[in-house]
């Protein structure tokens, strides 16, 4: 009998919708090749919660998720919600809380160049020659994302605004051993982020992870100021194995990682929970501004698929296979045209034709 694995599917808003159909077709491929099946649950979430279901977060799409054994994510925003009370917003009235209810405390951004595209990356090619591979690991639970108080209180000018940056010693240990464990099985480095400087949560973060290393001595530890760290990866990439960073540090680190890749576009991600639940969307948002044209880049999404595949079920060589067949389309110059280098050889495609190349090579 074929095992059967439960996911949810929240395509979102803007480009969402269209990227995910092809990671769908590419799951359909999966399906196909390996004796599995993926039963899907569709469900609204975002600003597609708000038209259909009244709220970002709509409860039967909670529900939905709960029975899932993981989530497929696609994104949420966009201009015609940005007018709400925050809260009911897309980002802070869905995803965060998608996060918060789910445990997603470890966030998994891949920052890999592929070698047909060192042209596309912003880097001059003689820095990214040979091509680097850095591991993002952000925590996604906690810091200034989540910690209270935080608001607007006050009248007209008088008004403050304010959010509270802080961090629990287990919530800094749990997101260090899953950078530590996961450097293990590449380059055997962390540089931790922080602004130990200034702030006492990275003061604290400092400490914590300086020793929780000591559990890992076959790991290099390094400490990086965030500023330095922002200047770092576009100095000189290749000296990151696993980027280390709380929440809203990892949020800003990890966009500026992925353009070095060549686009937002080409950036997945895992959100994950103890255990084997997550949540798995790519880096990048709704992009309403090429929303609707069918020329968004599926590759974030689909490789955010395959990362589900593995860390959520278990199945690494699919999960391969689908990288794999990503660098053979790039390989053979199919190009998005958020990639696209007018370069000969290359192949302008749109969204579905990109899905339909990387179901080719799989
Ligand atoms: N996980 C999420 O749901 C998520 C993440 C980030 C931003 N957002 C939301 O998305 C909306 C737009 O935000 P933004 O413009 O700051 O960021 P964005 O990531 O949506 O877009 C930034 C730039 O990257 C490009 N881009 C992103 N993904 C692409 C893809 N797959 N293919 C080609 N180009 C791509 C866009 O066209 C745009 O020029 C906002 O409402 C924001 O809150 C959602
Ligand atoms: C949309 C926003 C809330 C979200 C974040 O800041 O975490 C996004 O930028 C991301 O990186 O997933
Ligand atoms: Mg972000």
């Amino acid at each position: 009998m074929a095992q059967v694995f439960k996911v949810a599917v929240l395509p979102g808003d803007g480009i969402g919708p269209e990227v995910m159909a092809e990671a769908l077709r590419v799951l359909d491929a999966v399906e196909a090749k390996y004796d599995v099946t993926f039963e899907r649950t569709h469900a609204n979430v975002g600003g597609a919660g708000i038209d259909n279901e009244g709220k970002a977060l709509p409860d039967t799409t909670v529900t939905i998720c709960k029975a899932a054994d993981a989530i497929l994510f696609g994104s949420v925003g966009g201009p015609k919600w940005e007018s709400l009370p925050p809260d009911e917003q897309p980002e802070r009235g869905a995803l965060l809380p998608l996060r918060k209810i789910f445990g997603l405390y470890a966030n998994l951004r891949p920052a890999i160049i592929f070698p047909s595209l060192t042209g596309a990356s912003s880097l001059k090619e003689e820095v990214i020659a040979g091509g680097f591979n850095v591991l993002v690991i952000r925590e996604l639970t906690g810091g200034i994302y989540f910690a209270q108080p935080k608001g607007i209180e006050g009248e007209g000018r008088d008004r403050v605004g304010f959010d509270t940056m802080r961090y629990s010693v287990p919530e800094i240990e749990r997101i260090t051993h899953v950078a530590f464990q996961a450097a293990r099985k590449r380059g055997k480095k962390v540089c931790s982020i922080d602004k130990a400087n200034v702030l006492s949560s990275s003061v604290l973060w400092r400490e914590v992870v300086t020793g929780i290393a000591k559990e890992y001595p076959d790991v290099e530890l390094s400490h990086m100021y965030v500023d330095n760290a922002a200047m770092q990866l576009v100095r000189w990439p290749k000296q990151f194995d696993v980027i280390l960073c709380e929440n809203m540090f990892g949020d800003i680190l990890s966009d500026e990682a992925a353009m070095l890749t060549g686009s937002l576009g080409m950036l997945p991600s895992a959100s994950l929970a103890e255990g084997t639940f997550g949540m798995y969307e790519p880096s990048g948002g709704s992009a309403p501004d090429i929303a609707g044209q069918g020329i968004a880049n599926p590759i974030a999404q689909i490789l955010s698929m395959g990362m589900m595949l593995k860390f959520s079920f278990g199945m690494v060589d699919a999960a391969d296979a689908i990288d794999n067949a990503v660098a053979t389309v790039l390989d053979q110059g199919f190009r998005t045209r958020d990639i696209y280098q007018q370069k000969e050889g290359e192949k302008l495609v749109n969204t579905k034709e990109m899905g339909d190349a990387i179901i080719a090579a799989l």
